[in-house]
């Protein structure tokens, strides 16, 4: 039974992370409480990986600490209330889907039951099958319900749906929500937006080896959803595109029939054409279009990065953000 005063599951305070050259994870602080669902988005190499490995005891931070359940995740006691699946598992191809959780659950005084592992995931029919003979997505549901035969309190999921059809998706997605709401803390990477809309309730987005944003579903996907502004002006862009709201990532390129094409994004692309507008900024061949989810990390990344001059960018920092020191804040 967890009470208020337990430990966190999670809290890590002030971690980086290098690997050589590459600051992997810089100043990272987060804690995630008994309960939370949480989605760490980010783009290749933005950090998520790292922070997992950390978390599951895998790696050491070079400065700052972590803590599972308010022990040391290299101390194996620390791990016993732990599930993880990594990007990739290696099943043993020659035993049985029920071997395998049968040998899994052999090292648990009080597994999930085997039948109950397969109907979470829908392999009951897959039970005889050798796992080599698995499809891909067949193979994921069975890796990820691997990690739920501990019954683990804290469940880390490394991009869990990454390449498996809309079905097998649906089926871990759901099978992870149902996990969650029998009271286990989830924590879940992804690039995709969609797979965190299915499953987070909180999102903290990683972007460069920091926190970049840390707040609701709602809030992060207003974050996100920037907009891309393209226009064409007379001559190279200078003061004219400075200051406008909302607007970082000005690039400009000659445009083939004549003048300048610069592309903004934009948080409010609205406001951002009304200025230009007002401004009567000569441009023509205007276009906005929905930004991609790399070019909002982007953003996001450069909102933090130049701190409170494009802060204006995105909305001010709320909820867990606002409230929680160990998190870090929007655009700081
Ligand atoms: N063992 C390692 N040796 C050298 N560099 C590493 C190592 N592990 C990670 N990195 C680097 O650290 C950075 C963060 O990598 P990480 O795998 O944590 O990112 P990620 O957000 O999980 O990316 P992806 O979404 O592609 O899995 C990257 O630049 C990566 O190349």
């Amino acid at each position: 039974m967890t009470t208020d005063t337990a430990p966190p599951p999670v809290l890590v305070d002030r971690v980086t992370r290098r690997f050589g050259d590459v600051t992997a994870l810089d100043d990272v602080s987060l804690r995630v409480d008994h309960g939370e669902i949480v989605g760490l988005l980010g783009s290749n190499g933005a950090g998520k990986t790292t922070l997992l490995s950390l978390l599951a005891g895998l790696r050491t931070p070079d400065a700052g600490t972590v803590r599972l359940f308010g022990g040391d995740p290299r101390d194996p006691a620390s791990r016993t209330s732990l599930g993880t699946t990594p990007q990739e598992t290696g099943l043993p191809g020659t035993l049985k889907v029920r071997e395998v959780v049968d040998f899994v659950a052999g090292h648990f005084t009080d597994p999930m039951p085997r039948a109950e592992v397969l109907a979470r995931f829908a392999l009951e029919d897959l039970a005889d099958r050798q796992t080599g003979a698995l499809s891909g997505g067949q193979k994921r549901r069975l890796a990820v319900g691997l990690s739920l035969v501990g019954r683990p309190r804290l469940v880390l999921l490394d991009e869990p749906t990454t390449g498996l059809d809309v079905e097998a998706r649906h089926v871990l997605w759901q099978a992870l929500r149902d996990y969650h709401a029998d009271g286990a803390t989830v924590i879940v990477t992804s690039h995709y937006l969609e797979e965190i809309e299915a499953l987070a309730q909180r999102v903290v987005v990683v972007g460069g080896g920091r926190v970049v944003a840390d707040d609701t579903l709602a809030r992060v996907l207003d974050l996100v959803s920037v907009r891309r502004v393209s226009l064409t002006l007379p001559g190279p862009a200078g003061a004219t595109l400075t200051g406008l709201p909302g607007v970082h990532d000005v690039t400009e390129a000659p445009d083939p029939r004549g003048g300048v094409r610069a592309t903004l994004v934009a948080a409010d692309a609205d406001a951002c054409v009304r200025t230009l507008v007002e401004r009567a900024v000569p441009f023509r061949d205007l276009e906005v279009r929905g930004a991609s989810l790399e070019e909002a990390f982007l953003s996001l990344t450069s909102s933090a990065e130049h701190g409170a001059s494009s802060a204006a960018a995105t909305p001010a920092p709320a909820s867990a953000a606002a409230t929680d020191p160990t998190a870090t804040e929007v655009a700081r």
